[in-house]
């Protein structure tokens, strides 16, 4: 189908398909852990993407039903378009879940959020009873906070007041993050702004300090979640 390999074209394109290869071998892992009748909690990213891919060929074959609980606008889009129909959280409890991320630490702590889907991404992981990371090994970090910021979720009225606080915890540098091809910020799906946060030291107690300022959201920091990571 031409609209799913222009699909891939443009997340090549836009530079967020670095191993496709390695991402489609992940993503076949999970089609294989579909079973009929699964609802499932769907990430977002291209290594998501991919899945879905890999999910929805396996439910054309095999006539299976399953539902899908989205985490971003871009990933109901696409599982219309693949045919996979939608539910939510109000109506169902997701079986499983599965979502990439930027980093991945040895104890499988997280920053997630590149894409700014990461409180729909937190409150489904915290749904959920079962949870797969699916990343390729660029993602593998000694140290969380060494390839990406931690993202933050601000409600714009809060702006000034998060970064104040922020600076308390002693980030290296907060940017607001800039919309690409539109003036001004990024907006994201719940009408917030984003904080792009580097910390040098990422100790196990910063997720629950950024939670706690009065105007945050949520961040893309997951630690101690209860997670399996697949590694293409
Ligand atoms: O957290 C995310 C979006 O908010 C993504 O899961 C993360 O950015 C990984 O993306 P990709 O699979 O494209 O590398």
């Amino acid at each position: 189908m031409n609209w799913q390999s222009d699909i891939i074209k443009t997340l090549e394109w836009s530079g967020t398909v670095i191993n496709r290869e390695g991402k489609e071998k992940v993503a076949d892992e999970i089609a294989a852990k579909v079973k009929d009748g699964d609802v499932l909690g769907v990430g977002s990213g291209s290594t998501v993407y991919m899945a879905l891919l890999a999910i929805a060929k396996k439910i054309k074959e095999q006539k299976l039903h399953i539902k899908a609980i989205p985490t971003s606008i871009e990933i109901s889009m696409f599982c219309a378009k693949l045919g996979i129909p939608l539910t939510t959280l109000y109506e169902d409890k997701p079986d499983w879940l599965f979502d990439g991320a930027d980093e991945v630490d040895p104890n499988r702590n997280l920053i997630k959020g590149r894409g700014g889907a990461m409180f729909k991404e937190k409150l489904l992981i915290s749904s959920s009873p079962v949870n797969y990371i699916i990343v390729d090994d660029s993602k593998l970090v000694d140290k969380l906070g060494t390839n990406f910021p931690i993202p933050i979720e601000v409600f714009p009225a809060a702006l000034l007041h998060v970064e104040n606080e922020l600076r308390k915890l002693g980030p290296e540098s907060i940017a607001l993050r800039p919309a690409k091809g539109k003036d001004g910020s990024v907006i994201t799906e719940n009408g917030n702004l984003i904080l792009d946060a580097r910390f040098h030291d990422i100790g196990n107690d910063l997720e629950l300090k950024i939670k706690s300022i009065t105007g945050v959201i949520d961040s893309g920091l997951f630690i101690n979640y209860d997670v399996k990571i697949l590694v293409a």
